[in-house]
């Protein structure tokens, strides 16, 4: 087991909506995140991830429950307060070019990540120095990067550069929402290795949210399987996935294409020919 619990969630619910178009899409789940540890999230589409994701950034307010952080409950009732939760907490959504504003370049970008670490005092040089810095994390070159726009960079790149922007704040809690599923498979196996070395690096607890098990299973140490807003089965990862007990995980892992089945011809007779 990793350190101490750094989230958690008591009786989270979220409700939109009233009448008939009322929809529960978290209904009272119960989860402790630990610090260090990479946890999945993992559900089919509607399944509630997302609400569940944005609630844990106080994006959304929870209609009835309670978030803890660090063992206290999460008070984000003034500004001043949210911006310094957000200093802890942040994320890494599925488009990366919907989360920025398209309009201010790259190096405005990285730079309110410095502001918001409160360096805004440091002298150019050494900003440029940590710019250079997390974007050679990431693979990627400073230099080539300043005066380019978002829409400049392929989703692969943009999506490192939201890395690089991690690896800058270097919060507590990262959130990552289905972070490579707008990208080759090539680039997804990078930004998968990235987010590991970060987490070694900088000791970060990962969320990080998925329909994908088998991808659940590959980088997570615990998951949590939701369905139509609850959490039906939770526990390490290959608990879950090798002895799975509810039969909605159990669909799950059936879905998850078998590479040798699927590519195994010499059973495929060809009559036409
Ligand atoms: N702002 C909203 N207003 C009304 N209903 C919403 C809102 N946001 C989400 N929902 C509903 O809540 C349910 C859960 O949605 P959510 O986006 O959290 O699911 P998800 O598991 O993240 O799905 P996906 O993988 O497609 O993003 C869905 O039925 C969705 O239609």
């Amino acid at each position: 087991m990793k350190g101490e619990v750094v989230l958690q969630g008591v009786n989270l619910t979220k409700v939109f909506g009233w009448g008939k178009t009322k929809t529960v899409a978290v209904d009272h789940v119960n989860f402790e995140i630990r610090e260090g540890e990479v946890c999945s999230i993992v559900g089919e589409s509607g399944s509630g991830k997302t609400t569940l994701a944005k609630m844990l950034l106080g994006l959304l307010n929870p209609t009835e429950g309670e978030i803890y952080f660090q063992g206290k409950k999460r008070d984000i009732s003034t500004q001043r307060k949210k911006r310094e939760y957000w200093k802890s907490i942040q994320a890494i959504f599925q488009d990366p070019y919907s989360a920025y504003n398209i309009f201010n370049k790259i190096d405005t970008l990285l730079l309110d990540c410095i502001r918001m670490r409160g360096d805004f005092w440091l002298p150019r040089e050494k900003k440029i120095e940590l710019m250079s810095e997390a974007c050679s994390f990431v693979n990627l070159e400073y230099k080539e990067l300043t005066n380019k726009y978002p829409f400049e960079l392929s989703g692969g790149q943009m999506q490192r550069l939201m890395i690089a922007r991690i690896f800058l704040l270097k919060p507590k809690i990262l959130i990552a929402d289905e972070p490579t599923s707008m990208i080759d498979a090539c680039s997804r196996a990078t930004i998968l290795d990235m987010l590991m070395k970060l987490r070694d690096e900088v000791g970060m607890t990962i969320v990080f949210i998925t329909h994908d098990i088998g991808l659940a299973y590959y980088v997570s140490d615990n998951v949590f399987i939701m369905e139509r807003g609850k959490i039906v089965e939770s526990g390490s990862a290959e608990q879950v996935i090798l002895t799975p007990h509810h039969p909605y995980t159990k669909r799950l892992i059936s879905d998850v294409p078998k590479i040798h089945e699927a590519w195994d011809l010499s059973t495929v007779t060809y009559s036409g020919l």
